[in-house]
């Protein structure tokens, strides 16, 4: 069980239970330094794609080859989620762009995670910027999605990052451990957490954070996890980097340490998201 558990991407939950494994037993070969997380690459279509654009996507991805060792999210518009459920090759999961914190009611244009789950869809996609800024998200109601979609066996890939005017006031690790930290209040279990950091300043404009600049908030990040929510999670969870991945500087940011994958945007709608996906060596 375990062993399935690491060839899922439910490392954390495999790590805890290697953990007591290890308690229990002095010929354990088992140790916190050896479990690597996998790589995990999403597509986040934003609100982009006709059924024969999307089409289009879905073939370039069944054509591939993906590497079989990257775990493929694609984030897909909601009026499409059953269409892709339906028509994606097996290896490529999917999630919505968002979804509300309760399981049903009075919210005119929203989605659930049941509704999600129904149909089902196991990802989604939250507190992303854009939602962040042009629908004006606040860090807490992006936490009480992000607690209620992992309460309804959702898997979230949570979106943190800072603005350009915040990054250029020395802001950006106090930006992110706050935003990481209104998420950290409101649950207790992050193994079905991937982090999605993304620079405001990076997304859709063509300037991508350097691998160092990248590598640098991550590593920050990790060891702020470590002291604040725990080494054990700091150790497990998966931060991707997001903003301006293409083909062309997806290998070198996927060389750094502490990046464990992407969250792509444009490059996710043409062939070289291919090429992303297969970034990691
Ligand atoms: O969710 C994805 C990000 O917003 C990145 O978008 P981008 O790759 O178009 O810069």
């Amino acid at each position: 069980m375990i062993i399935k558990l690491f060839q899922s991407s439910h490392r954390l939950k495999a790590q805890q239970l290697l953990k007591k494994h290890c308690n229990s037993t002095t010929s354990c070969h088992f140790h916190q330094g050896e479990m690597g997380r996998k790589f995990v690459v999403g597509g986040n279509w934003k609100m982009n794609g006709t059924k024969s654009q999307i089409n289009e996507i879905l073939a370039f991805l069944k054509q591939g080859p993906l590497n079989e060792s990257t775990e493929i999210i694609v984030g897909v518009p909601a009026i499409y989620l059953d269409h892709v459920k339906s028509n994606a090759p097996a290896n490529v999961e999917v999630a919505a762009q968002n979804c509300y914190k309760v399981d049903k009611g009075a919210f005119t244009g929203e989605i659930s995670p049941v509704m999600l789950k129904d149909i089902g869809v196991n990802w989604v996609i939250l507190g992303h910027s854009e939602r962040r800024q042009i629908f004006q998200e606040s860090d807490e109601l992006v936490a009480e999605k992000v607690s209620f979609a992992l309460s309804n066996g959702l898997r979230v890939i949570a979106c943190i990052g800072e603005t350009l005017q915040e990054r250029e006031a020395g802001k950006t690790e106090e930006v992110v451990f706050r935003q990481t930290q209104a998420i950290a209040n409101k649950i207790k279990d992050w193994y079905d957490v991937v982090i999605a950091y993304e620079p405001v300043w990076a997304i859709g404009t063509g300037k991508t954070a350097t691998p160092q600049q990248a590598q640098e908030v991550h590593q920050a990040l990790r060891q702020w996890i470590s002291q604040n929510i725990s080494p054990d999670v700091a150790n497990s969870i998966r931060i991707q980097y997001g903003g301006s991945v293409t083909g062309a500087n997806a290998q070198e940011l996927a060389s750094q340490p502490d990046i464990d994958g992407f969250l792509v945007g444009g490059a996710s709608l043409k062939p070289e998201f291919v090429n992303i996906v297969n970034a990691r060596q």
